[in-house]
């Protein structure tokens, strides 16, 4: 069966994240992967939203000058917890602090997509928030996590992918593709709607 979306300009993925690469193989669109050059610089006094939204700017801009062939897709995920942005964790000790911090209440995840245009030079970008309630969680079950190091390369300090973490999460409201890193209803209906020239429904 054919995917839900014809390109008709090649798709970039500018990203070094294996789950990003595999969610958007999920919906089988044809696409390549580039990581982006691109150092994350989070603007001053900027809100959560605003922080992701200008990050996939950021990651978006040099593919997209290396390419102006292609349409780009860049990326940037946080969680926002007690009304502080956590990114990825500095060391496992501050990984386990923030779960054990985080465990028993809830927070949000964010992600920023950016979208650039290669022939009209359009860029849009997206926010997409999901609320995650994490169960109550003792020190031996973080402990766990920890030492397995996956929480090292995350926002927030876990997965809800991952073996140990997928069962810290007793609910969510939101996309729980948007926890993992791309909200892929969003994009679906970003590129129907803001770039209509460059994809269409399978005839
Ligand atoms: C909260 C959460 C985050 N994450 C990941 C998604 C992102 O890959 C990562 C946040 O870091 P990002 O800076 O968004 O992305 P990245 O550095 O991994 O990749 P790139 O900038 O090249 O696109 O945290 C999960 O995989 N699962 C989760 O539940």
């Amino acid at each position: 069966m054919p995917p839900l979306l014809e390109f008709h300009a090649p798709l970039i993925l500018a990203s070094q994240s294996p789950r990003r690469k595999a969610l958007l193989e999920q919906v089988e669109w044809p696409f390549t992967v580039q990581a982006s050059p691109a150092e994350e610089h989070l603007p001053p006094n900027a809100t959560p939203a605003e922080a992701v939204r200008a990050v996939a700017h950021q990651k978006a801009t040099p593919v997209a000058t290396e390419h102006p062939e292609a349409l780009t897709l860049a990326a940037d995920t946080i969680v926002v917890f007690e009304g502080e942005i956590q990114g990825k964790p500095a060391s496992p000790n501050a990984a386990r602090a923030l779960l054990q911090r985080m465990q028993d209440r809830s927070h949000h995840v964010l992600t920023g997509m950016a979208l650039h245009h290669p022939t009209t030079n359009q860029r849009v970008a997206t926010v997409t928030r999901t609320t995650v309630f994490m169960a109550p969680l003792s020190n031996t079950e973080i402990d766990a996590y920890v030492r397995s190091k996956l929480p090292m390369d995350k926002a927030g300090s876990y997965g809800i992918q991952d073996a140990i973490a997928s069962l810290f999460v007793h609910r969510l409201h939101g996309d729980y593709y948007n926890v993992m890193g791309l909200p892929l209803r969003t994009l679906y209906a970003t590129l129907r709607t803001r770039f209509a020239d460059l994809v269409s429904l399978p005839k």
